[in-house]
């Protein structure tokens, strides 16, 4: 199998003829940062941008990992009103993400598409606002309480897998199957129980939103909700809407008592002992249902891929599972004993991380990285899926090798900054807990009875980016009993 991004006819093969001796001190970025005055830009494409944007819309992933292949690590040029800059190295990523992350904002034109679906959550607000939220809704998300919702992630999982019983032989919609469980266990995280019906309904607005959204990024303005051909629009916001605030009403009738995060959220205060009014809610349950579905069931589509195309990393994975589990559901003190399911996960991150490209962000006042200084207003792009796939930071950097995550493999320290599926710094994603828990119970409960293949005559599925990194035709697999 080739996990190369194909984009076309264009191959990705990030960087490797600019260096490669894995050595950070002697790339092309290192040597134009030490060597260029503030006052001089970092190279890339002339003209206003028109040619590029209409490529980045038509292949995001090959057409920015194209720059970087042609000018280096760091890439700048005019795109429409915007000065823009494309960074590649780990270095310069934790520089803009960790020490610089105070004077950038998210890019306002994705902030404003995302708030009409998500208001003002954690994942739009800035500065204080943000603060507070992230403050308030952080103890949520911690590895302790993330683990007491173990068991209901364990009981979605096996209910989905007693509907698959025999679905699987032939060829099994593998995708549309993660999507539909991830979904599960984010409502009855959230709201301690789901509804199948509305979890159709919901799935059906999501698909419509993010497809808007994908068309909307590449606009300048977005055309007012009431126009006749935002009805799609319209009506996956009314639905998902809806669909929140009919919880809210239940759980204000509810007396009793839940342990969700849905109730973590009610009982929440900020230092001054304010906790979120009604607004407030729907926005963070709004996030945390699509953010918290959405990329996670993207991840485990490629790691169901993985494993098919991999069987013998899966036979020992499930091994690994038949020693330490001996046929029982796991626990949160089980996940620690099963490294190789671990790697697993952690590998399929990097060859496909659901968020390829991070949210844009915007330099609010000047910021000085890689030795330039960029001016406020500037835009600045951080695509993962390109860093992760740097053989000056991966060896063969296109194959699965999950021993890349074994400090004992001989593989090498991977630098920091080089790995970032979840991002980095101070607004890294606030479920990665709950999404690597969840990858684990999931991946577990699969590979204990059953065997992941490809279908066969289907060719390998080619990543594209909606949002999230998905196959460009949803994944199907065989599932067989083992
Ligand atoms: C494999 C699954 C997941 C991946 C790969 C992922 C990835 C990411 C990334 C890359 C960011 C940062 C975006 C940026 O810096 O521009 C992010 C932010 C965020 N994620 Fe996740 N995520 C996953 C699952 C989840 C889950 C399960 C939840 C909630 C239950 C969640 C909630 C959030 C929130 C609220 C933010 C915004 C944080 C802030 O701005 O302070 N994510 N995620």
């Amino acid at each position: 199998m080739s996990n190369s991004f194909k984009t076309g006819a264009c191959r990705l093969r990030i960087m490797r003829a600019m260096d490669k001796s894995k050595q950070p001190e002697t790339t092309f970025a290192a040597t134009q940062a030490t060597s260029t005055s503030s006052a001089a830009r970092p190279p890339g494409p002339a003209g206003i941008g028109f040619q590029q944007m209409r490529a980045m819309r038509r292949d995001y992933l090959g057409t920015v990992g194209g720059w970087h292949q042609r000018w280096g690590d760091v890439v700048q040029q005019r795109l429409m009103v915007y000065r823009d800059y494309s960074f590649l190295h780990p270095e310069h990523v934790r520089e803009l993400l960790v020490a610089s992350h105070e004077q950038l904002i998210r890019w306002p034109r994705a902030t404003e598409i995302f708030a009409s679906a998500h208001g003002q959550s954690v994942l739009v607000a800035e500065g204080s606002a943000w603060k507070r939220q992230r403050q308030m809704l952080q103890p949520g998300f911690a590895p302790k309480r993330v683990d007491a919702l173990l068991p209901l992630m364990v009981a979605a999982g096996q209910q989905a897998l007693q509907r698959w019983q025999g679905a699987g032989r032939e060829a099994f919609g593998f995708e549309a199957a993660m999507t539909q469980l991830t979904m599960e266990v984010i409502l009855r995280s959230l709201f301690s129980r789901s509804d199948e019906a509305q979890g159709r309904a919901a799935a059906e607005a999501v698909h419509v939103l993010s497809l808007v959204a994908m068309g909307e990024f590449y606009w300048p303005v977005s055309s007012p909700l009431w126009a006749p051909w935002k009805a799609p629009k319209r009506r996956a916001l009314a639905t998902l809407d809806g669909f929140i605030r009919r919880e809210l009403a239940r759980r204000r009738e509810d007396d009793t008592p839940h342990d969700d995060l849905l109730d973590m959220m009610i009982r929440a205060r900020d230092p001054e002992g304010r906790g979120f009014d009604e607004g407030g809610l729907r926005d963070e349950c709004m996030t945390t249902f699509l953010a918290g579905h959405e990329t996670t069931a993207a991840a485990l589509t490629w790691w169901g891929w993985c494993m098919a195309s991999h069987p013998q990393e899966q036979q020992a994975i499930a091994e690994e599972l038949d020693q330490v589990l001996a046929g029982r559901a796991p626990t949160a003190a089980d996940l620690p004993q099963l490294p190789r399911l671990s790697r697993s996960i952690k590998e399929t991150l990097r060859l496909y991380p659901p968020g390829a490209a991070l949210l844009t962000r915007i330099a609010s006042t000047p910021v000085r990285v890689a030795g330039f200084e960029i001016p406020p207003g500037a835009m600045i792009r951080l695509t993962p899926a390109l860093t992760q796939r740097d053989p000056r930071w991966f060896q063969e950097p296109e194959a699965f090798r999950p021993e890349r995550f074994d400090p004992g493999s001989g593989h090498g320290e991977i630098p920091r900054g080089a790995y970032l599926p979840f991002g980095a710094g101070p607004r890294v994603c606030l479920g990665s807990h709950f999404a690597t828990t969840e990858m684990m119970v999931i991946g577990a409960l699969i590979l204990q009875h059953h065997r992941l293949a490809p279908v066969p005559g289907l060719a390998p599925p080619t990543p594209r980016l909606d949002i999230t990194l998905r196959p460009s035709q949803a994944l199907q697999l065989r599932l067989e009993r083992r």
